[in-house]
């Protein structure tokens, strides 16, 4: 049996300016100084433009916070104004890029397509992908939350190599858990999240199935993430509004302590 990593990211969203984003990453990297956490990986996902003041950071403070961004283009250059590449990101040395978030979706109508060549910009330039995916609420109750989540995963990954959808992350965010306060029960989660291990290994083998990290998203907060994490298919978090409050978030990298 693999041994993943637990891995908890914060999706700062259209949050934190660049000096807010200094001042938060301080807070995080000195209260989690005091006890080691290699035991979990701990990365921060802000705005683009927060990108360069976090990397001086963590650089010159040599933190083990890891970051990355909330999307790139399908595209390496050229006349695409307001893109963000996958070269930039790399140059800035971004170790995550999130993909396919449902306000994406939502609001900038990103299919399961575009959703696809992004994962394979992401790879091309040594980013790891953390694939979102997830259903609405109609979705569920009309019982089809399994079928449309695997229908994602599947068109996220297609044609992508073993040797590179073994390091992907994918995040099952129920729409409905996203900022809402509703929390997935840990047991609707880890449903879901096992499905979603199945047909990786259908796609791929059970041994690289294995290796891949799923998190769980929507609503997490330091009083539930114990009982999520405690699922054997969500090996991690990616938090929203919770993540912006550095004490929170550091209770929610530490669920172990609780
Ligand atoms: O969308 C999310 C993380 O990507 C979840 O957001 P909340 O934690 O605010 O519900």
């Amino acid at each position: 049996m693999t041994t993943r990593t637990p891995l908890m990211a914060g999706n700062w969203k259209m949050n934190l300016n660049h000096l807010e984003a200094i001042a938060h990453v301080q807070k995080l990297a000195f209260a989690l100084a005091d006890k080691d956490y290699d035991a979990v990986e701990v990365a921060v996902l802000p705005p683009f433009t927060d990108l360069r003041s976090v990397q001086t950071l963590v650089d010159g403070d040599k933190l083990k916070i890891k970051y990355g961004a909330q999307d790139i283009s399908q595209h390496d250059s050229g006349a695409y104004t307001g893109e963000i590449s996958g070269p930039m990101l790399a140059k800035l040395k971004c170790t995550y890029v999130v993909i396919g978030h449902s306000e994406r979706r939502q609001y900038h109508n990103e299919t399961d397509e575009l959703v696809n060549a992004k994962v394979k910009a992401a790879y091309k330039h040594g980013l790891t992908p953390i694939l979102c995916v997830g259903e609405e609420l109609d979705v569920r109750e009309a019982g089809n939350h399994v079928s449309h989540t695997l229908a994602q995963v599947e068109g996220g990954l297609k044609d992508l190599p073993a040797e590179q959808a073994e390091s992907v992350v994918i995040a099952y965010e129920p729409v409905w858990a996203i900022g809402t306060g509703k929390v997935c029960g840990a047991g609707d989660a880890q449903e879901v999240c096992s499905a979603i291990r199945a047909k990786v290994a259908e796609l791929y083998s059970q041994d690289l199935a294995d290796k891949v990290r799923i998190q769980y998203g929507g609503s997490v907060k330091s009083g539930n993430v114990a009982e999520i994490m405690g699922q054997a298919d969500i090996d991690g978090a990616l938090v929203g509004g919770a993540s912006l409050d550095a004490d929170e978030f550091v209770k929610i990298i530490r669920f172990r302590e609780q």
